[in-house]
């Protein structure tokens, strides 16, 4: 049976301690703890539509709060009326006249609407008995380009240049699907080198990564100058220099400090330096690419870019070189598309952010579209990957020689284990409540 309407919304605040280990730690975020509000979309059926949003800890309370309060626009919505006019429903939730106060399409709203937005493509998949990626491939550019909002951005992307970029790539798609489907698509890893591991926890991790077939490496920098060259250095010494290798500093410096900080560190050769300085400065980013071009070294940014807005003018202001659309920081598909076909109209790569919980499980989807339909090609474009808390999904990512294989089943990867759930619900969780039992973390 098909399912019609959405009955109910049930979000719950996941969170996992990884800051335990110090996973996810980076020069502005020293002791992370992965978390997500977990949405679920019930429906008058069985079907389930799951989606979340990514923080790390505090504030995931929040999240979940916003979540609540937007649920009232989706219960009792017919679906056909959501996925006969996507955009238009879009709209309506990003900007509903009293909430987009609190906004708009920016901040803790934004995340929320991503959460929400996440589970209906998940559900449409599931729907379909498609996975995401196939979900979005199959369609007709028309189709397609009409679950985008283009308020704001037609001035450099109007839905006719959309559905023609859609259009040029269409006589290939099933010969590109065979090709990721036999190849897989690249990936980098971040595992190794986040910033309060130690040498020794830094080699293990290359000398496993590599042997898994990784050959593309992220580290964190931006905490100390001299402490970022030595540990630059040690890395260059495990992987060599015919490797791919790109540095981190999470918004760390103001602009002339990032560039003079990268030009110190230009002779390890990195690819790239992502979040320079703060993800809103644009033309601060500009300037930073600007300096750092000439010497080999291009400008990532996006996981905390709000919205397809403020992409919109990093691509016109040619603050970033590599483009890092992140599927819980942008409301989901819907904006995530607006920014794909972007980045493809100013011929910038698309990198995906996946450092989070569930990240990796989404994101493959995208880039996986990306490939097929909108770019038609693998150079210089590669997926994030994290070595962490896949176990929790019930269709994880798979990994092969350093690339992710293509997802088969339906859906969005995003559905969690039942008994994930119940540990890692916060405070109530089995997990957390034996932790606060032993002293290992107070509650907050
Ligand atoms: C706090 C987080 O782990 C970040 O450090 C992470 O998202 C990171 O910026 C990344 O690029 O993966
Ligand atoms: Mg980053």
């Amino acid at each position: 049976m098909t399912p019609t309407k959405i009955v109910d919304l049930i979000v719950k605040d996941l969170r996992f301690p990884t800051s335990l280990e110090q996973d996810g730690s980076d020069a502005m975020h020293k002791a992370p703890d992965f978390s997500c509000p977990y949405v679920e979309l019930k429906t008058d059926t069985d079907l389930t539509g799951c989606g979340i949003t990514f923080t790390i800890g505090k504030g995931n309370d929040i999240v979940c709060y916003a979540v609540k309060a937007m649920s009232k626009m989706v219960i009792g919505k017919n679906l056909d009326a959501i996925f006969g006019d996507f955009a238009g429903f879009w709209r309506e939730i990003t900007s509903e006249d009293q909430m987009r106060w609190i906004g708009p399409e920016k901040g803790v709203v934004h995340l929320a609407t991503a959460a929400i937005v996440n589970a209906l493509w998940d559900l449409w998949a599931k729907i379909e008995g498609k996975p995401l990626w196939k979900l979005l491939v199959d369609m007709e550019p028309e189709k397609l380009v009409s679950t985008i909002d283009f308020r704001y951005i037609s001035d450099v992307l109007t839905k006719k240049e959309a559905i023609e970029i859609l259009q040029l790539k269409k006589s290939e798609k099933t010969s590109r699907e065979k090709d990721l489907i036999s190849r897989g698509y690249p990936a980098y890893t971040t595992s190794c080198g986040w910033l309060g591991y130690s040498d020794e926890k830094i080699t293990k991790l290359v000398e496993k990564a590599t042997a898994q077939g990784f050959t593309r490496f992220k580290m964190k920098v931006g905490a100390d100058l001299e402490d970022d060259a030595r540990r630059a250095k040690h890395f260059r010494e495990l992987i060599g220099y015919d490797k791919v290798w790109m540095v981190d500093a999470n918004q760390k410096w103001d602009v002339q400090d990032a560039i003079d900080w990268m030009c110190q560190l230009s002779e390890f050769k990195p690819l790239w330096i992502e979040e320079p300085t703060s993800p809103d400065d644009i033309l601060g980013h500009a300037k930073i690419a600007e300096a750092l071009n000439p010497i080999g070294i291009g400008v990532a940014t996006g996981e905390q870019c709000q919205n397809r807005i403020m992409f919109k003018q990093f691509l016109q202001a040619k603050g970033l070189q590599y483009c890092q659309i992140d599927a819980c920081r942008l409301g989901g598909v819907n904006e995530i598309l607006a920014v794909i076909l972007m980045a493809a109209k100013f011929g910038v790569p698309i990198c995906p952010h996946a450092g989070g919980v569930g990240m990796c499980e989404l994101v493959q989807h995208l880039s996986i579209f990306d490939y097929i339909c909108v770019s038609g090609s693998l150079e210089g474009r590669m997926i994030e990957y994290l070595d962490h808390l896949h176990e929790h999904f019930i269709h994880p990512v798979v990994m092969k020689d350093g690339n992710y294989t293509v997802p088969q089943s339906p859906g969005y990867s995003i559905d969690m284990k039942d008994e994930s759930i119940a540990d890692y619900e916060y405070p109530t969780g089995r997990a957390w409540k034996k932790l606060f039992e032993a002293g290992s973390f107070i509650q907050h």
